[in-house]
């Protein structure tokens, strides 16, 4: 593929002959990338003549952006709420610099966004300094193949995927080592309910080309697990290059995780793409809302017959869910894992309400002294 051309700055905006460019199916494939083409972006660039385009890095202030022409740096007005890696952005030629730079126009809705909670745990008001990755089509929930498998860790992946609004998929890795893989493979399943569990192997090659048809021709997933569960091996073996560097190669020469290029976005060959932005590997549970209804189906089922709208299942009377336990229709270890979850949401919205607290006392402190200072003059 030849070198991508971006239009000379004599030319006022870089025109795209509508043929090429129905809004309905872009023509981001010729350069990887399908995706659903947000019709948004129409409405954004309502004068149609910007270029449409992914984020494939975002750093602070500048935003390396895939369109049709080629990778364009992009950078924004301080006012703009900051385009995050996935995103679909309408891009305009920047008058004042180089042809391979442009203005952003407009960032479409996204349809899911991953969010990092902030120091103290709570979502952040503020989405736009919090989301770390956006359209996100599904979460890989990576973990190595075990007859005991890391239960908990498995729950909590769940959780942020579809608190994302994503899709969850598990991927157990590393199947090739595995002694008992019917025992591990159900037994993920017990964790994960509802979840398609796929062993997987990009040692073997076993479930890489099931993964990749899945993924093309324009759905993107991020892959969520503990340091070294084979998340990079994966995504070298989905892209059939190694775009990032594996822990074997990272022990030898201490190398970044990515090899050459810094995109965070990698397409896939048949379509679709692998996002990998740094922090989304291990990213942490805040506080869950709608999450936890999703990952525990079945518990959230019963608790729709809880005497009580607000029951805790924690000893209340007319307890479905409690009743589910002592009849035996619901695995205890289930309840211990939605308890987890819903105590750590619990500690994080509180840890936010203190942070906000604090805040609260120290502004009105300041507001007093200010207003001491003021009567002393
Ligand atoms: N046997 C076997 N080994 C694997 C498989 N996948 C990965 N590995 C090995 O597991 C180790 C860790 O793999 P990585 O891909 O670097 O793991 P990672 O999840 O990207 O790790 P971090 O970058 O630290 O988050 C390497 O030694 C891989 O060769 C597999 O399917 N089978
Ligand atoms: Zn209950």
């Amino acid at each position: 593929m030849s070198e991508p051309v971006i239009p000379e700055r004599a030319i006022p905006r870089p025109a795209i002959p509508p043929a090429e460019h129905p809004s309905s199916t872009p023509d981001l494939s010729t350069v990887g990338y399908g995706g659903p083409w947000p019709a948004l972006l129409d409405s954004i660039d309502a004068d149609g003549d910007g270029v449409h385009g992914r984020v494939v890095r975002a750093d602070r202030g500048a935003a390396t952006v895939l369109t049709a022409a080629g990778h364009v740096r992009v950078t924004w007005t301080p006012a703009t709420a900051p385009p995050v890696t996935g995103d679909w952005v309408v891009v305009h030629p920047d008058p004042h610099a180089g042809p391979d730079h442009g203005l952003l126009g407009g960032v479409a809705t996204r349809t899911t966004s991953m969010t990092r909670p902030n120091t103290h745990g709570q979502r952040s008001s503020n989405e736009a300094d919090q989301v770390l990755a956006a359209n996100v089509d599904i979460v890989g929930v990576v973990v190595v193949a075990s007859e005991e498998p890391n239960v908990r860790r498995l729950e909590r992946g769940v959780v942020m995927a579809y608190e994302s609004g994503a899709q969850p998929l598990v991927l157990l890795t590393k199947v090739d080592l595995v002694e008992r893989r019917d025992i591990a493979i159900a037994k993920a399943e017990q964790a994960a309910i509802g979840v398609e569990v796929t062993p997987i192997s990009p040692v073997t090659g076993e479930g890489v080309e099931e993964l990749r048809a899945r993924l093309a021709p324009d759905r993107t997933i991020v892959l969520l697990g503990a340091s070294g569960v084979g998340k990079s091996t994966l995504t070298n073996a989905l892209v059939g290059e190694e775009v990032l560097v594996t822990q074997d190669v990272r022990a030898v020469d201490g190398k970044g995780r990515h090899t050459t290029t810094h995109r965070e976005l990698v397409a896939l060959p048949g379509g679709g793409a692998v996002l990998d932005t740094p922090g989304l590997r291990t990213l942490g549970l805040g506080v869950v809302e709608d999450g936890m209804a999703a990952a525990f189906p079945e518990i959230e089922e019963l608790a729709g017959s809880c005497r009580f709208g607000d029951c805790r299942h924690d000893g209340e009377p007319g307890c479905a869910v409690l009743a589910a336990l002592d009849d035996g229709t619901l695995d205890p270890d289930r309840l211990e894992g939605w308890r987890r979850i819903r105590a750590a949401s619990e500690n994080a919205a509180l840890r936010a309400d203190t942070a906000a607290y604090r805040q609260t006392a120290r502004s009105w402190g300041r507001i007093y002294r200010d207003a001491q200072s003021l009567k002393r003059r």
